[in-house]
This record gives structure tokens, sequence and C-alpha cells, in this order.
């Protein structure tokens, strides 16, 4: 569902990512974790249609991000981590404006289930402006949903939840892998990505250190540790000097 072929990103001389290959598939949810700078965003961005890449190919859907960028947005919803939304529009206008552009017929049943389950509907005439942080963010992820996008990116979904947000949302993106997309999470929450996540991509100063199925990631840790944790693997991948370390 999502292909990246050796992606590398530079901005003028500055490499933020290198050679980058990993895929996605449906139902899957991938963690893509790696300290500040590593070039999480950078790679959401450019999978987005953002940013273009400075050379390799990704694809979303069986859509190239780049020759057939109109057909890969249609089947992308991407969460950024400062939602961007239009100030005067009321919550309810978000999801018109959204199914209008996507073409979503019958939208009002779906767009009123998420209101629901996002704890909105006492906002829906109300202007995202007046909204908090928090919410809006309830905002963006519930017009990112209406569409049935085959792809989701997050980019740090969690900021500025509170508890019963944190927990709707994680169950959202749950019930959207189980209905077949294919979803990547860019976080520093290292628990929810070892909760949620069933893959793992480690990116450090722009390079993968670590790519596979996140059960597999913690087992080769265990023999050596006994009780591994995702934060014990992120520590010795990224605080390494050891250059192999990430291959495993
Ligand atoms: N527009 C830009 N121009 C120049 N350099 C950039 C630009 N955007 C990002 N970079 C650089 O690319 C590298 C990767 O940045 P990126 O934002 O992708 O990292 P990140 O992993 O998302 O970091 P964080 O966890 O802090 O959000 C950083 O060194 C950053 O300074």
């Amino acid at each position: 569902m999502i292909h990246v072929n050796n992606f590398t990103k530079t901005y003028h001389d500055f490499v933020a990512v290198r050679n980058l290959t990993f895929n996605v598939e449906a139902g899957e949810i991938l963690g893509l974790v790696g300290p500040n700078g590593a070039g999480k965003t950078t790679m959401i961005r450019t999978l987005s249609g953002i940013i273009p890449p400075s050379s390799g190919t990704l694809s979303v859907a069986g859509h190239d991000i780049v020759s057939d960028a109109v057909m890969a947005k249609r089947a992308l919803g991407y969460i950024p981590d400062d939602p961007r939304l239009f100030d005067s529009l009321t919550v309810w206008e978000h999801l018109e404006f959204i199914a209008a552009t996507y073409g979503v017929d019958h939208f009002k049943p779906a767009a009123e289930s998420l209101l629901r389950f996002f704890n909105l509907e006492g906002k829906r005439n109300h202007v995202v402006q007046s909204l908090s942080r928090g919410m809006r963010q309830k905002v963006a992820i519930a017009c990112a949903y209406l569409h049935r996008p085959d792809v989701i990116l997050f980019d740090e979904p969690l900021t500025g939840l509170d508890p019963a947000g944190i927990r709707a949302i994680k169950e959202s993106m749950q019930q959207q892998a189980a209905q077949g997309a294919a979803i990547i999470i860019s976080s520093h929450l290292l628990e929810l990505v070892e909760s949620l996540c069933s893959h793992l991509l480690v990116l450090h100063q722009g390079q993968c250190r670590y790519f596979g199925r996140m059960e597999d990631v913690l087992q080769v840790l265990d023999h050596a540790n006994g009780d591994a944790s995702l934060e014990d693997v992120f520590f010795s991948i990224t605080h390494s000097d050891n250059p192999d370390l990430g291959s495993f």
C-alpha cells in the first residue's frame, strides 16, 4: 500500500533522509521513531506530496506521489503535528468541505458518527478558531477519516489531547487498520508506538537503523536484557556508536 524505494531528500547540500526503503501493507501500522532531526517529518511530508523527493520513488495505493500526485493524494489522509484548519469555518462545515472536495456521497451518517466518536457533537456549529488545541486535532483527524483513505499518515498525533481523546484516537487507529488502511505514526511517545504499531522504523541522522516487525526487534533485545521495551531498543540503536547495530 505504501512503497518507498531508495528515497533521499536533501535541503540544499544537507542530506535529511538518505536511501530509505520500506513498505507498509494494508492493515499494518508502522511506528516511525528517531531523535530530533532524524528526518521523520521530512519523510511524512514527502509521502504526503507536500515536498518533492530529491531522488527515489514513493507510492501510495499504487500511485506514484510525483507522477500520479492527484490519485495518490485522493488515497491519503494526512494529519500534521500542527493541524491546519480553516479558522472561520465551523466543525460541520469542515466535514462538508472535505466531503465535497473528495466527492464523498451521502457523507452525513459517517460525519455524524465521527462527531459522536470524537465527542465533538456539542461543537458542531462552532468555528474552529474557538476550539482548544486538542479539539482542533480531533477535527483534523475526523476530516482525514471521512473520505476513507487507504493510507493514513500521522505526525505526533497525540499532542494536546486529554486522556479520553488519546484513548479515542488510539482506538480509531486500530479500527482504521482493521478496515484495511496502511498507517504510519511518527511519534516520540515510545509507549504509544510500542502498544499500537505492528512494525517499526528507526531513523537516525536520516538513515534507517531498523525496519521490521515490532515483535522481532523486541525479541532480539529481550534475549540480551530479559525484559526489553521499545525504549531500550530506541536507546541501544540511537545512542550506539556501532553503525551495524541497526541491522540486527
Ligand atoms: N526546510 C528545511 N530546510 C533546511 N533543512 C531542513 C528543512 N526541514 C528540515 N530540515 C532539516 O532536516 C533534518 C530533519 O528534519 P525533520 O524535521 O525531518 O526531523 P524530525 O525527525 O521530524 O525531527 P523532530 O523530532 O525534531 O520533529 C533536520 O536537521 C532539519 O534541520
